[in-house]
């Protein structure tokens, strides 16, 4: 027999889940067709994000930098125990627990709006058939499908996965000791955020990065504050590093790489490959149905994400642009209102991008040398931590916010930023440029005292030249 749904979505990442949801709220009769599964085999939704992704990478996170919080900075700060110890089993149990707590959150969201959840893998055949196969291998009937499988990491010729030795981003979580030296090929945003957890619980940690400028889409100056902060944790990132094999050992990888100076070897217990993930196609559609893919393998899409089939989207990491949970997310939103008959669209133009460090760094909007390059004229206003007493009665006072404001029409074009909660102070950006706020409109809200989010404020007024706190203000009217 074949059901019939007004939509049926393939994935339940992010980008599917909320497209699926926001669907049923408007009244759509939606399934949500996905092959996770957890790590007792049993079928899980929310896709890489939740399950080996954003969320377990950020449950080790706060958990190695509190540790190192308690270890580098208590006594400073008055707290005295006996011996501070790491126990990682519990530091993975509570990972797990927060990862289960979450996915059985989707679906119980699911199950209150009557989104029907069909674990198994789907594939799209001609005229909307969706076939899934697995455990309850059926064919649906859409009058809509949404594409969203996702993405994997990009497996090197030169270090493949095995799964022990040489591992991805998934299985860099789930290390049960913390390595004695890890090497990690890719000082990208996972190489950056998992080389902290595990430099943090003491693992030596060497980054080997191909290209010579580090963080390229950064803005220059943060990613300049970043390196150096990193390299005071002992980050060991070593640019302009191109790898040219591996070897798996008896207890350890050797990795061979060329730079500048010729080529070198490196030992390590174990070596992370996070050199970039590639969209899930393969199988995602029968060889009868003529899906369009891009130059590099992405699902092609136009602004709304319409696919060139018939009724067909696709969103996410699967389509052009940043894969980022929340851009997949908001393009499912999208898709699923427009479904719906209601003329709603993305602004691209406003995607905040986060690296979940120490500092935290962040942004959103255009970079100063993207401007310069565009040769558009802007203004720029920078606000040291140091400054701000909240960042220091933290102990975090690293860092700074940058806004970079249009010359002529004083518009914020980019907010940038390196510190502490900077994941969460690049909202406050995004909500102002969103509603296309002037620099000046910044200048006249009022913020909280004492809050790091009055580094904000004053970096707008550093945009004027007349910064409270800052020593040295330009003289301005
Ligand atoms: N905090 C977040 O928002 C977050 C967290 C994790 C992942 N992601 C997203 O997931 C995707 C994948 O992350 P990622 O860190 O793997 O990719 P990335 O593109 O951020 O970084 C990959 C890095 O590997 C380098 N590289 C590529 N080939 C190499 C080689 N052969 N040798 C040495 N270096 C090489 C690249 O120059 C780049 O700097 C990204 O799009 C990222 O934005 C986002």
């Amino acid at each position: 027999m074949t059901d019939r749904y007004d939509l049926v979505v393939i994935g339940a990442g992010p980008a599917g889940y909320t497209a699926a949801i926001r669907a049923a709220q408007l009244g759509l009769k939606v399934a949500c067709v996905d092959d996770w599964r957890g790590p007792a085999g049993e079928p899980a939704l929310g896709g890489t994000c939740l399950n080996a992704g954003c969320i377990p990478s950020k449950a080790l996170l706060e958990t190695s930098e509190l540790f190192v919080q308690a270890r580098d900075h208590g006594p400073a700060y008055g707290l005295r125990f006996k011996e501070l110890s790491l126990d990682l089993a519990a530091m993975q149990a509570h990972k797990n627990k927060v990862v289960s707590d979450l996915t059985r959150g989707i679906a119980t969201l699911f199950k209150a709006h009557g989104v029907t959840w069909i674990p198994g893998r789907g594939k799209l055949l001609p005229k909307n058939l969706v076939e899934v196969s697995g455990k309850s291998a059926q064919q649906l009937e859409a009058e809509h499908v949404i594409l969203a499988s996702g993405s994997t990491p990009v497996n090197l010729k030169s270090a493949p996965f095995d799964g022990q030795r040489i591992v991805d981003s998934q299985a860099a979580l789930e290390f049960q000791e913390v390595p004695r030296r890890l090497g990690i090929i890719g000082a990208g945003v996972i190489g950056l955020e998992l080389g902290s957890v595990w430099r943090r619980l003491g693992a030596e940690v060497v980054l080997l990065e191909a290209q010579e400028t580090f963080l390229s889409m950064a803005d220059e100056q943060v990613a300049r504050e970043a390196l150096k902060q990193f390299t005071a944790q002992r980050l060991d990132i070593r640019l302009g590093s191109r790898v040219l094999g591996s070897k798996i050992e008896k207890d350890g990888v050797t990795v061979r790489y060329q730079d500048k100076s010729g080529e070198h070897q490196e030992s390590v217990d174990r070596l992370i490959v996070a050199v970039g993930r590639r969209p899930n196609t393969d199988g995602l559609v029968s060889d009868g149905t003529r899906l369009l893919l891009d130059e590099w393998g992405f699902v092609h899409v136009d602004e709304h994400c319409r696919t060139n089939l018939p009724n067909v989207h696709a969103v996410g990491d699967l389509v052009r642009g940043p894969m980022l949970a929340h851009k997949g997310m908001e393009e499912g939103v999208m898709v699923a209102e427009r479904i719906a008959g209601r003329a709603t669209a993305v602004n691209y133009d406003v995607v905040p991008s986060v690296i979940y460090t120490q500092p935290e760094i962040a942004w959103v909007g255009k970079t100063e040398q993207a401007l310069k390059a565009a040769g558009t004229a802007c203004r720029a206003g920078v606000f040291p931590f140091a400054a701000n007493g909240r960042a220091k009665a933290m102990g975090e006072a690293a860092g700074f916010i940058k806004i970079l404001a249009d010359a002529g029409t004083d518009r914020v074009l980019g907010v940038h930023l390196v510190g502490p909660n900077c994941s969460e102070l690049v909202a406050p950006a995004a909500l102002a440029m969103s509603f296309g706020a002037s620099n000046e409109d910044i200048m006249l809200t009022m913020f909280a005292h004492p809050t790091l989010s009055e580094a904000l404020h004053e970096a707008s007024l550093a945009v004027a030249g007349h910064a409270i706190h800052l020593a040295q203000p330009r003289r301005s009217k």
